[in-house]
């Protein structure tokens, strides 16, 4: 992605990142297109979590640079870039459990139009009609009037991730979007973040320890290993590289594997 005149959705340069003494990222640079699934791997401690939260503004990386479709919002606080246009789930759900499903999904796009538009904007009822669209995108406007807490798991994920379209993000970062699933349930909610990041022109940054997604799914792979990059390809590419190889098990396959 990014060929001539193509702007990327994010570009980070040199993300170099330490506490105290631990170097967590050091010199690492990657981009995402509109319309691409980018999923981000690497062992325990890699550095991928630091990734996620300079990207997301919740921490401030000591060099480099995150470029959202081309501005510099390096630093900037999460409300901000939330505003600017990144969305985040998270491993852990964050529904309320006692409204439905529907009503989740307005109060999603309630808290994201106040942040823009600022209080005034508050009606309720205005955010009935876009919320039945998410949840008829996401595959849930069957369950749209069911307590949340009465869903089953791979559905509060798809509510999840409704959720999280209700700010219209640019750029989504899933953190082990399919934790805790099963593997025909993990592979569907995958599906169903491609089907959203083709028709939305959504660029996707995951990260993810079940490598049938990964190697299944993603349109292109970034491997971390102690902070660097040691590879950036397509699915194909980085599954016969033979550092990854050896990263992941010292000299076999990498499909199915946990890290
Ligand atoms: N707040 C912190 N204070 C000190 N060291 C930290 C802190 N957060 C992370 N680290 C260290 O930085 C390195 C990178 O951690 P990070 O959480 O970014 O990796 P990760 O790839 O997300 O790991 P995991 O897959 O286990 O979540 C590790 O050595 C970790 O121990």
């Amino acid at each position: 992605m990014g060929g001539a005149g193509v702007v990327n959705v994010l570009e980070v340069k040199g993300l170099t990142k330490s506490y105290g003494g631990v170097r967590a990222l050091e010199g690492a640079s990657f981009s995402i297109g509109a319309g691409e699934l980018l999923a981000l791997i690497g062992p325990n401690g890699a550095g991928k979590s630091t990734c996620f939260n300079i990207v997301n503004g919740q921490l401030r990386p000591d060099r480099g640079s995150v470029c959202l479709a081309g501005r510099d919002v390096t630093g900037l606080p999460p409300r901000r870039m939330a505003r600017l246009g990144v969305g985040r789930t998270f491993q852990i759900a964050a529904v309320f459990d006692s409204m439905t499903v529907l009503e989740n999904v307005q109060t999603a796009l309630l808290a994201a139009r106040r942040a823009v538009f600022g209080m005034w904007r508050a009606a309720a009822g205005m955010e009935r009609e876009d919320a039945l669209v998410l949840l008829e995108q996401t595959g849930m406007a069957q369950h749209a009037h069911r307590p949340a807490g009465e869903l089953a798991y791979g559905d509060v994920k798809r509510l999840e991730l409704a959720m999280a379209m209700a700010g219209n993000p640019k750029l989504l970062l899933m953190d082990e979007p399919t934790a805790g699933m099963a593997a025909a349930e993990r592979l569907a909610l995958i599906d169903l973040v491609k089907r959203l990041t083709r028709s939305r022109g959504l660029a996707v940054l995951f990260t993810e320890h079940s490598m049938d997604v990964v190697f299944g799914h993603a349109d292109r792979v970034v491997v971390l290993a102690r902070g660097q990059i040691i590879a950036d390809g397509s699915v194909e590419a980085v599954r016969s590289d033979p550092q990854v190889r050896a990263l992941y098990l010292g000299t076999g396959s990498v499909t199915g594997e946990r890290s």
